[in-house]
C-alpha cells in the first residue's frame, strides 16, 4: 500500500506528562480503530467517553474519543481523535496498540497538514500560515500568521490567477480563430487592459508590504566591542537573567550567546560576542573572529565602549549605535564620539541607568525594520519572489504584445504558473478548461 494510503497517527499535543494529551488518527482505518480500542464507532463530532483497550482486552485508558468522518475533517480523510491521560506510559501503550493494526504508522512531520493541502482543505499558502502560527513567539507573529492561515494572500492569488486564465484565453482563442495569424484587436484589447489592472493590484500588494515577511525570521542585533566594557553585562540586563558570565577579566566571552526578546511584540535575537581586540591565544582569536562575522551579519551592532574616546569599528552594513556604558564611575563630561549620524547612548548597564532609552529606541528601529504595517499579505520570501515574478511575466507580455500574440500568451502562461506554485496548484489543464468551456460549446 502506497505510504499516501496508510492510515498515519501523532502525539498532536505537547510533550507528555501533561494532564490531557490528544492523539489524532487520520486515513481509512480511523474508523476501525475506534471501533477496535473503544467498542465502537461514536457518533460524528461528538465528545464521546471510551474505555480503550488493546488486542489482548487489556484496558489502556479511560478516554474521551472524536469521531470525525472524512471529507469534513482537517485532514478530509477520516480522523479520531483520542484525548487520554498525558503520561508517558499512557501514551506508549495507545501508540503500541494504534500501530499494531496493519497499514497504521506514525505520521511524518507536517503530514496531516500535507494530507489536507492534498485534499484541497488548504492551499500553500495557508500552510505556510498554519506553520507559522504554531511557531509564532510574539503577539505580532501571531497575528500575521492567522492572516495568512485566513487565506488572504490565498484568495487574492485565486482570484488573479483565474482572471490571468481568462485573458489569456481570449487571446489563444484569437490565436486559434483567426486566419492569417493577425488576431482582431478587439480581442487582444479587453484582455490587455484585465492585464494592466490586476498587475496594479498585484504591484500594490507587493509595495504595502514593507518588511514584513521580516516577522518570521525576527531582527538580529549584536552587541559588540573591546573587551570587558559590559557587553554581557547589558546582554543580562536585556534578556532580564543571567545569560552570560560576566567577570572582570577581560576575554570572558568566547563563543557567541543569543537569546531570543519580545520586543513590543517584535521578535528580536539578542547575541553578545567575544570582546574585539588583538591576541595571542588561539580560543579567544576564534571568539574575535566569531564576534566580527556575527556583527558583520546583524541588522544592528550595539557597539559598546566605556571611554568618552571610544572608537567605534563598523562590521558589515549594519547600522552601528555607540553605546557608552559605566556611566556611573565614569565623569559624565564629554559627549561620545558621533558615529554613523546616529545618537550616541549613555548607560550603566549594571545601575540600568538609560536603558529605557536605549531600549525605546530599539523598538523604534524594530518598528522602521519590520514596517509596522499590519496590512501585508506576503509571509515569507518564497511568496514576494513568486509575486514578483507574476508582475515580471505581466510586464513583459503587456511589452511583447505588439510584437505577437502567442508571445504575450507564453508569458501570461507563465504568471499563471507563478501564481500556481504560490497557491501549490501548478494546472495547466485550467487554460484548456475555460477554452473549451467558452468558445467551443457544441462542439
Ligand atoms: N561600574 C560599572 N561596572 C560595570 C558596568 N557594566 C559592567 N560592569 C563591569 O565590567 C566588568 C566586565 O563586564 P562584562 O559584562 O563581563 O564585560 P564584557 O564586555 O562582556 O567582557 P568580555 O566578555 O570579557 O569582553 C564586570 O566586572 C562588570 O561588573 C557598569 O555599567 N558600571
Ligand atoms: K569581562
Ligand atoms: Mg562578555
Amino acid at each position: 500500500m502506497h505510504p499516501r494510503d496508510q492510515t498515519i497517527f501523532a502525539l498532536s499535543s505537547g510533550r507528555p506528562p501533561s494532564a490531557i494529551a490528544m492523539v489524532r488518527v487520520s486515513g481509512p482505518q480511523a474508523g476501525p480503530l475506534l471501533s477496535a480500542l473503544g467498542g465502537k464507532v461514536p457518533p460524528a463530532r461528538a465528545a464521546t467517553r471510551a474505555l480503550l483497550r488493546d488486542v489482548g482486552q487489556q484496558p489502556i485508558d479511560d478516554a474521551v474519543v472524536v469521531w470525525f468522518p472524512g471529507p469534513a475533517s482537517a485532514t478530509g480523510e477520516d480522523v479520531a481523535e483520542f484525548h487520554v491521560h498525558g503520561g508517558r506510559a499512557v501514551l506508549a501503550a495507545l501508540f503500541a496498540a494504534l500501530a499494531g493494526f496493519e497499514n497504521v504508522r506514525t505520521a511524518d512531520p507536517g503530514e496531516f497538514t500535507r494530507r489536507a493541502f492534498e485534499n484541497g482543505k488548504l492551499d500553500l499558502t495557508e500552510a505556510e500560515g498554519l506553520d507559522d502560527l504554531i511557531h509564532a513567539d510574539t503577539d505580532r507573529q501571531r497575528r500575521q500568521a492567522l492572516r495568512q492561515l485566513k487565506g488572504l494572500l490565498g484568495d487574492r492569488a485565486r482570484d488573479w490567477r483565474a482572471r490571468i486564465i481568462e485573458a489569456s484565453a481570449l487571446i489563444e482563442a484569437g490565436i486559434d480563430f483567426s486566419d492569417e495569424g493577425d488576431v482582431p484587436a478587439e480581442l487582444i484589447a479587453p484582455a490587455m487592459a484585465k492585464i494592466k489592472t490586476l498587475l496594479a493590484e498585484i504591484q500594490e500588494v507587493l509595495a504595502a508590504q514593507g518588511q514584513s515577511e521580516r516577522l518570521r525570521d525576527g531582527l538580529v542585533v549584536a552587541i559588540a566591542g573591546p573587551p570587558n566594557v559590559g557587553k554581557s553585562t547589558l546582554m543580562n540586563q536585556l534578556a532580564r537573567r543571567e545569560v552570560a558570565i560576566v567577570s572582570p577579566h577581560a576575554g570572558t566571552t568566547r563563543d557567541v550567546i543569543e537569546v531570543q526578546l519580545d520586543l513590543d511584540g517584535y521578535p528580536v535575537t539578542v547575541i553578545d560576542t567575544a570582546g574585539i581586540r588583538e591576541t595571542d591565544d588561539p580560543v579567544e582569536q576564534e571568539g574575535v573572529r566569531r564576534a566580527r562575522a556575527r556583527a558583520a551579519d546583524a541588522d544592528l551592532v550595539l557597539w559598546l565602549a566605556d571611554s568618552p574616546q571610544a572608537r567605534m569599528e563598523q562590521q558589515g552594513a549594519a547600522p552601528v549605535w555607540l553605546v557608552r556604558n559605566k556611566i556611573d564611575i565614569a565623569a559624565p563630561g564629554r559627549p561620545m564620539a558621533q558615529g554613523q549620524g546616529k545618537a550616541g547612548f549613555e548607560i550603566s548597564a549594571s545601575r540600568g541607568d538609560g536603558l529605557p532609552e536605549l531600549i525605546a529606541a530599539l523598538v523604534g528601529f524594530a518598528q522602521d525594520y519590520f514596517g509596522g504595517n499590519e496590512g501585508g499579505l506576503i509571509g515569507r520570501t518564497r511568496q514576494r519572489k513568486l509575486l514578483e515574478e507574476t508582475a515580471a511575466s505581466l510586464r513583459r507580455s503587456i511589452g511583447v504584445v505588439g510584437e505577437g500574440e502567442e508571445l504575450a500568451a507564453e508569458e501570461l502562461r507563465t504568471a499563471a504558473h507563478s501564481l500556481g506554485r504560490l497557491l501549490g496548484r501548478v494546472d495547466v489543464e485550467d487554460i484548456l478548461d475555460v477554452i473549451f468551456r467558452e468558445f467551443c460549446v457544441g462542439k
